[in-house]
């Protein structure tokens, strides 16, 4: 029996299974097993590629963007909208067979938008090109899930199982708990809060599940069991997702304002061009980007040429943003902006000092 067969009947049995109080360690169970099966699924098989990459597309520019959904909801037209990259489109389903890169230019950065063939139900079970754009969706700092504004609803939710399928988990945070396993000593299970979606004797059944007997586990949070799961097997992927609804132009206004005021969504047309600006400035915000400008000694600041870091970047990445060899000459840096503690007056500073978007920073040699 192949691994999605396997799959298949346990996610039958769990449907079977009626969920009480009794059922509950046994459905853990089955879960565990589940998500091994699927960590299977997503191994690489052999010769295509790199490891869960999918497309062979490199990396570039200072972010990744993916565009997922389903056909023939515009993700091409969006491309070619923003970018300066052309990607075929049309009306009918699966123009798109293969990843094609764009650049945005925005702010200063250039954020890399992957335009992705559309998925359909059970792409991370392997229909289509599916498995592949949703292991590249684990290579992306941020999802676009594409939706079709004339469509129903029911597809956001699918994609989202598709999504999950691979470990990606959208819009939330890491579970703060601390796992930890040894070599002797057996379990020991400590939280921090009141536990109410699970407990402990859940826990250690999901423990035993994965055949783990000596550990110690610190739950920092009201997690559910699902959760502890994602921190056991480890390999999760945080991302944030933004919602955008297309075909705004065939929709009435009504509706235009529900989907509008739905969490992390927005709206736009790519066919006349509406909201498309908005779209950009959210896609900068989620990104979590910070541009900082350097200055030399004497002279205003470059103001063309920022340099693109993370949120929580610090000194020592403005060093490798400017030259490899700066880290090990560097004395100390000036910053003036809102990371300094004198602003608008400048401050000195060390590698280690966090920056924040718009600071200027001057650095100084040995
Ligand atoms: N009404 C309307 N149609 C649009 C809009 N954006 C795109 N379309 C149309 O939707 C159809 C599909 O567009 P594509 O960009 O090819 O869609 P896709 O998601 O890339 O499709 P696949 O590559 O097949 O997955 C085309 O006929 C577009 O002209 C829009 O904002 N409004
Ligand atoms: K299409
Ligand atoms: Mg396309």
């Amino acid at each position: 029996m192949g691994i999605v067969e396997k799959m298949k009947e346990i996610e039958e049995e769990m449907a079977r299974t009626q969920k009480n109080k009794a059922t509950e360690y046994h459905l853990g169970l089955l879960k565990a097993k589940l998500a091994r099966y699927r960590a299977q699924l997503l191994e690489p098989t052999g010769k295509s590629g790199k490891a869960g990459e999918g497309f062979d597309v490199q990396k570039s520019g200072d972010a990744r963007v993916a565009l997922i959904g389903f056909p023939s909801v515009g993700k091409s037209t969006l491309l070619s909208k923003t970018t300066k990259t052309a990607s075929e489109t049309a009306a009918y389903e699966f123009t798109t067979l293969t990843a094609i890169p764009g650049v945005i230019e925005y702010g200063g950065a250039r954020i890399q938008l992957l335009d992705l063939p559309g998925i359909v139900e059970g792409a991370a079970q392997g229909r289509g090109r599916g498995r592949q754009v949703v292991s590249v969706a684990k290579t992306a700092d941020l999802i676009i899930i594409m939706l079709d504004a004339t469509k129903s609803q029911e597809q956001r939710r699918l994609l989202e199982i598709e999504l999950d399928a691979v470990g990606i988990r959208l819009n939330k945070k890491k579970p703060d708990v601390v796992f930890k396993q040894k070599s002797a000593g057996g379990i020991t299970i400590n939280t921090t809060v009141k536990l109410t979606h699970t407990d402990e004797k859940a826990v250690r059944t999901v423990l035993a599940g994965y055949k783990i007997h000596n550990c110690d586990v610190m739950i920092r949070e009201d997690i559910t069991i699902d959760e502890f799961i994602d921190v056991l097997l480890g390999n999760r992927k945080y991302l944030p997702c933004l919602y955008v609804f297309n075909k705004i132009d065939s929709i009435s206004m009504e509706e235009l304002d529900r989907l509008a005021n739905l969490d992390h969504s927005l709206v736009i047309s790519c066919e006349l061009g509406l909201n498309l600006d908005y779209l950009l400035e959210k896609i900068w915000e989620n990104l979590g980007l910070v541009k900082v400008y350097t200055k030399k000694r004497g002279v205003h600041p470059d103001l063309t040429d920022p340099i693109c870091l993370r949120k929580g970047a610090t000194i020592e990445h403005v060093c490798h943003g400017i030259h490899r060899t700066l880290v090990s000459n560097f004395r100390y840096a000036l910053v003036w902006g809102k990371s300094s503690k004198f602003a608008p007056h400048p401050q000195k500073v060390g590698l280690t000092h966090l920056v924040q978007d718009d600071d200027v920073v001057s650095i100084f040699t040995k």
